[in-house]
């Protein structure tokens, strides 16, 4: 034990982290681990200098001004970047990385991470990489951080996650590959969902808390969770979409059972919706413990609305987004709970809330016959069946151009209420988390 102590305190006496792009999550890290003691070089864009020395000013995060200097400078180089960059930039301070060092990233799809790191660093420079499976608002304490050791050694290993482990996250160690068919299952099919919902609203010119019907229980999530997506940087789904070629499978079922259950209300088959739900259901939730307790309840959630629910409770809904994701897990073969060592937090709300809604007696029943009898929910869901196939499209297509317009318009159009989302959103997810834990 003492000798361990030894062995990391020479380290952080001898090796120096650098972190290149002080975004959310670059800040986040180059904070942390600054603070137990380990010996940080960070910087940005050159044009964020001057702000960044001033911002760091206080803290011992040693603010450079490229990455070069930091490449150089550096033990363990972490690019902390958006994903559709990621070559580019590595391309150009690659080759500047100090002899023998380590270099990892952050980005949400390791592939094109990797084939940057393969093609622009020299031979003597290990790889060892990383994802932490939260948004820079969450605290990393228990939340899943993935660990691939793609080209390091034991030693190099060792001191990487030594020096997360400021973080208290858990480790999850994986290879790049397994880590990208994970994360397309688990994090691009949540993230249409919450991106169809954003943009149905808009599209019918609503803003959801203030409609009585859509207030309460699971919808507080449904809209606490998409102001919170569309509250962030675009670049951060997009990436994660469209450079993960096993995401763009996942979506585009998503957008398909959206349509062909859309299509089974519509045209009231009653009987052909409710087989196709139940064999899901039985897919999904069919072989869960009899002792497992549901993650999430309608009371739970009724506290954290951002509108005041209505004396007479909920009323039932239709349910589409949720029903078509149940449906796209089943028409794929997914069973999310297998996921979960891997899982973000918005991912494991999304699952209660699909459990809660299949699992609770009667509650599933419900949203069946609400879906063929009461058209009144008809135009939003025609709304958000377009919204998931124009996602899926986008993505499929690869244009981040297309995304970005799509995801700033939405997200200017609820700009004025993100203050209070997010601070409900946090409490939310933090109560929820410490349930769900
Ligand atoms: N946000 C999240 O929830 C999570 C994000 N990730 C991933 O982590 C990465 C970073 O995300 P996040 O921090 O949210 O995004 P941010 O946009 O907040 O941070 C990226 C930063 O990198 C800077 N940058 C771009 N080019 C360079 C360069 N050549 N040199 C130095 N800095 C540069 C950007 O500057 P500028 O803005 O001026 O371009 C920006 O400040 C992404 O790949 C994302 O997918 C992973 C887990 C969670
Ligand atoms: O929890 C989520 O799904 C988020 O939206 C936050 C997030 C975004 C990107 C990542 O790579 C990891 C986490």
């Amino acid at each position: 034990m003492e000798k361990d102590q030894a062995i990391i305190n020479e380290w952080k006496r001898s090796k120096a982290i650098g972190i290149i792009g002080l975004g959310d999550m670059g800040r986040l890290y180059a904070l942390r681990f600054a603070k137990a003691g380990w010996q940080v070089n960070a910087c940005d864009m050159e044009s964020q200098y001057s702000k960044n020395m001033e911002e760091y000013q206080g803290t011992a995060v040693n603010i450079l001004k490229n990455g070069h200097y930091v490449s150089r400078a550096s033990d363990y180089i972490i690019y902390s970047v958006d994903a559709e960059s990621i070559s580019k930039i590595v391309s150009i301070y690659g080759p500047s990385t100090k002899m023998g060092a380590i270099v990892g990233g952050q980005t949400s799809c390791k592939a094109p991470e990797i084939a940057a790191f393969e093609a622009f660093l020299p031979k003597d420079v290990e790889i060892i990489t990383c994802h932490s499976l939260h948004g820079p608002k969450v605290n990393p304490v228990g939340q899943p951080l993935v660990l691939i050791n793609h080209r390091g050694t034991k030693e190099s290993f060792r001191f990487v996650e030594t020096l997360f482990t400021c973080l208290e996250s858990k480790h999850v160690y994986l290879t790049a590959e397994q880590h990208d068919r994970i994360t397309a299952d688990t994090q691009a099919v949540t993230h249409a969902a919450f991106l169809s919902m954003g943009v149905a609203w808009k599209a019918n010119n609503q803003f959801p808390w203030e409609i009585p019907r859509w207030i309460g229980g699971i919808e507080n999530a449904k809209i606490n969770i998409s102001l919170r997506i569309f509250s962030n940087k675009w670049h951060v789904y997009a990436g994660l979409a469209i450079t993960n070629p096993a995401a763009h499978k996942q979506i585009l079922q998503y957008a398909s059972s959206s349509t062909e259950l859309f299509k089974l209300m519509i045209s009231e088959k009653e009987e052909e919706l409710r087989t196709r739900l139940y064999a899901a259901k039985k897919f999904i939730f069919g072989n869960l413990d009899p002792s497992h307790s549901l993650l999430l309840s309608d009371d739970l959630l009724d506290k954290f609305s951002l509108g005041n629910v209505p004396p007479e409770g909920h009323t039932p809904n239709s349910h589409l987004s949720l029903l078509a994701v149940v449906d796209s897990w089943y028409q794929l073969g997914i069973v999310p709970y297998d996921h979960m060592i891997c899982s973000t937090p918005l991912f494991r709300i999304w699952l209660g809330v699909t459990e809660y809604l299949f699992c609770t007696p009667g509650l599933l029943e419900e949203c069946i016959k609400t879906a063929v009898t009461d058209r009144s929910f008809r135009p939003d869901d025609l709304e958000f069946t377009l919204a998931a196939r124009m996602w899926s499209k986008i993505v499929s297509f690869g244009d981040f151009d297309l995304y970005r317009k799509e995801f700033e318009t939405t997200q200017i159009y609820f700009s004025e209420k993100f203050p209070e989302a997010t601070r409900i959103g946090n409490e939310m997810i933090k109560t929820i988390l410490e349930k769900t834990n």
